[in-house]
């Protein structure tokens, strides 16, 4: 009855409306059931924090370091100041269902702005730091966004070599940190911008906040492109709200009353990953965020994570691989009987982990008094019970080194357009390389599997999208009629409802002879058979044989994250063990040193003789003078490999792989020879 009421209090007509939309002012169905989390009363964002305001005005919100000291804000500010900074936007112009693009490192007022975005009517739009100029416009155009936020004088240079007659709907920016190096007109700083807001009654936004309804978008999350052109994924108050809800209960988030939790923010928040474990999961329990540094993952992460010791923390799998690979390095450098030690507990570590002992043996128990301990103090996880990877797959090996440490990492499973997490593991339901169990309220279904159960991912839930803006092909390839959302991911289920993913069709490459090959097994399959390759990409599609790009282990710029010559330290003595004596990727490259180039092929080789089939093999393989990156283009910013990129930039090369070929292949004869 509760439920009823609500929806007639929001005008909602179930009846009316579809599960899907187009349009930036359309409204959905929502996917509400009869009992369970189904049923829950659907808020908008406003509802869900003012609700959380009554509860926990007087606790803190968010943290920001000024010079040496954390500053914080109580919720009952934070909900001020996202108001004045609505009205903000409404005094520059910001019209209803419009963007305002937020483009920036993590902060107060990257909050600020998303949620003064979304009580003001608009949409909230976070743009990648990373992107460059074409791509900031494509997605500020698309949105049409009334007003960009940016950071700093950088960010707003690429703004401005768009703006000309390609930004129609722009009316002002307002640039967030550091002074402005330049007067324009309808540019703002930060303060500037919160006046504008101060001076403004508060009818205008009352009258918008009370017409919202939960069924309508308020936040477009733009895909990173890994599939080609990023699309707008419209999602609802709904969505966010009821995702937020659902996920704190699953994974015991608990209200600020009884013990705040406390998240540390450095992933990008044009990622719906981190939005919703930064901004909506924090605001749904009262818990409190702190923002990391701009350079946080050049390095300052590990500080900020000792300072704040967050209660719940996730990394993309490369922060744990980064860690991964500073403590072995760390470890390398230790005496030997600290090295002693710490092997005994690993072991001790892995095997209690492994065998989920509910009693913990004495072994086990020393092994945390000597070392787990230690090492969880040292990387400010020592409050952390939960510490999770995602949006991306992870490594065994990763996730073993961290077990044996006795810090399992949970598994989440998502897209952007399931508003984040689809599957979940969880302390008492984990299985090493599952990705959990679909998330209450929701349904995971595998469909048109093969023999062994192995089949395309499909979600089903109130965490499931409105449609992409205005691209009804997209939508429709996304969303079967019956309101299943396609992943694009194979998995498959356990007898336990454990969920493993196997692959991606929407990478899936597809031979000019007809064979489907998942690149991403043969590509891992080569990085581990060759300890120097940093990146392998697999080439194939239409094509009469496999070739594969290879990268090698190089230097990263600290300022810029751009991948250097120069070989890291790993891969200098892998060379040098080897017999060469490379220390530079130029060396390598372009076949200029045969001792690696012979260890490269004796490597394909052997992850050639355990191919299923021999249009499985690869072929021909070629070395890249230059690594993958994200300011290279060639990563998304979950580092998953942007595959149509890397075709486009490398072009020449792979025209070159296919060129001076070989007698044709044939059913009966289906390698090529020369
Ligand atoms: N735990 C995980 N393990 C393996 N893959 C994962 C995991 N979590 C997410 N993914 C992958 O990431 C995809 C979702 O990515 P996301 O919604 O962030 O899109 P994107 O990277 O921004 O853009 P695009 O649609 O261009 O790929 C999933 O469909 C799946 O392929």
């Amino acid at each position: 009855d509760l439920q009823r009421k609500m929806l007639e209090d929001f005008d909602i007509n179930q009846e009316e409306t579809d599960l899907w939309t187009l349009h930036r002012d359309g409204e959905v169905k929502l996917r509400m059931g009869e009992s369970g989390p189904e049923a829950e009363p659907p808020l908008t964002v406003n509802q869900m924090f003012t609700s959380t305001v009554q509860r926990f005005g007087n606790y803190n919100a968010l943290g920001w370091k000024e010079g040496e000291q954390w500053k914080t804000m109580t919720y009952n500010d934070y909900y001020k100041t996202c108001r004045t900074a609505a009205k903000g936007f409404l005094k520059l112009g910001l019209e209803r269902y419009h963007g305002v693009g937020i483009l920036g490192f993590n902060s107060v007022e990257w909050f600020i702005a998303d949620i003064g975005a979304i009580l003001a009517g608009g949409f909230a739009v976070g743009i990648y730091t990373t992107n460059s100029p074409e791509a900031c416009q494509y997605v500020a155009e698309n949105c049409q966004a009334n007003i960009l936020v940016v950071e700093n004088h950088k960010q707003l240079q690429k703004i401005l070599q768009v703006i000309r007659d390609k930004l129609p709907h722009l009316k002002a920016i307002i640039q967030y940190k550091d002074e402005l190096k330049e007067k324009k007109p309808n540019l703002y700083t930060w303060t500037e911008f919160m006046k504008l807001g101060r001076d403004e009654p508060d009818a205008q936004l009352d009258d918008i906040i009370s017409s919202q309804k939960p069924n309508q978008c308020c936040t477009l999350i733009y895909t990173s492109g890994t599939t080609g052109q990023p699309k707008g994924v419209m999602l609802s108050h709904d969505n966010l709200t009821w995702t937020a809800f659902v996920t704190g209960q699953d994974v015991s988030l608990t209200d600020a009353d009884k013990l705040q939790e406390v998240i540390v923010s450095y992933l990008p928040l044009s990622h719906i990953a981190a939005q919703m474990i930064d901004v909506w999961l924090p605001m749904k329990v009262g818990g409190v965020t702190y923002f990391a540094q701009p350079d946080a993952l050049k390095g300052s992460l590990a500080n900020t994570l000792r300072e704040i010791r967050p209660t719940a923390f996730m990394g993309v799998p490369r922060v744990w691989e980064k860690m991964q690979e500073k403590m072995k390095s760390i470890g390398a450098k230790s005496s030997t009987v600290r090295r002693k030690v710490a092997s005994w507990a690993k072991d001790v570590g892995l095997q209690t982990n492994l065998n989920k002992m509910e009693l913990k043996p004495l072994n086990y128990r020393l092994a945390k008094r000597l070392v787990f301990r230690k090492v969880r103090k040292a990387l400010g996880l020592d409050r952390c019970t939960r510490c999770y990877t995602g949006a991306a797959p992870i490594t065994k090996d990763t996730l073993e080194f961290f077990l044996s440490l006795d810090i399992p990492l949970f598994e989440l499973y998502g897209m952007s357009e399931s508003s984040g997490p689809q599957t979940i593991s969880l302390p008492d339901a984990f299985r090493l390389t599952s990705c959990g169990k679909v998330i209450p309220g929701c349904k995971t279904k595998i469909f048109n599997p093969d023999v062994d159960g192995n089949g395309e991912i499909c979600f089903w839930g109130r965490h499931v999208f409105m449609g992409y803006l205005n691209m009804p092909d997209k939508t429709e390839e996304a969303l079967d009629s019956d309101g299943w959302l396609h992943s694009g991911d194979l998995g498959k289920h356990d007898q336990d409802s454990f969920l493993f993913i196997t692959g991606r069709i929407k990478e899936l490459i597809i031979t000019a002879g007809g064979e489907n090959i998942p690149p991403v097994p043969i590509e891992d399959a080569v990085k581990e058979a060759v300890p120097l390759i940093s990146n392998a990409m697999l080439i194939g599609d239409k094509r009469k044989f496999l070739s594969m790009l290879l990268t090698i282990k190089c230097q990263v710029n600290n300022e810029t994250g751009a991948p250097e010559d120069e070989l890291t330290p790993e891969a200098v003595e892998l060379c040098s063990k080897l017999g060469s004596n490379s220390t530079r990727v130029s060396e390598i490259a372009g076949g200029r040193d045969r001792v690696v180039y012979a260890a490269i092929q004796e490597g394909i080789n052997r992850v050639n003789e355990k191919a299923t089939s021999n249009a499985q093999r690869i072929q021909k393989w070629t070395v890249l003078e230059k690594d993958f990156s994200i300011p290279g283009g060639e990563l998304g910013p979950t580092m998953k490999l942007k595959r149509p990129v890397v075709m486009k930039m490398c072009k020449d090369q792979i025209e070159n792989i296919y060129k001076e070929v070989l007698t044709p292949t044939t059913p009966d004869n289906p390698l090529p020879s020369k």
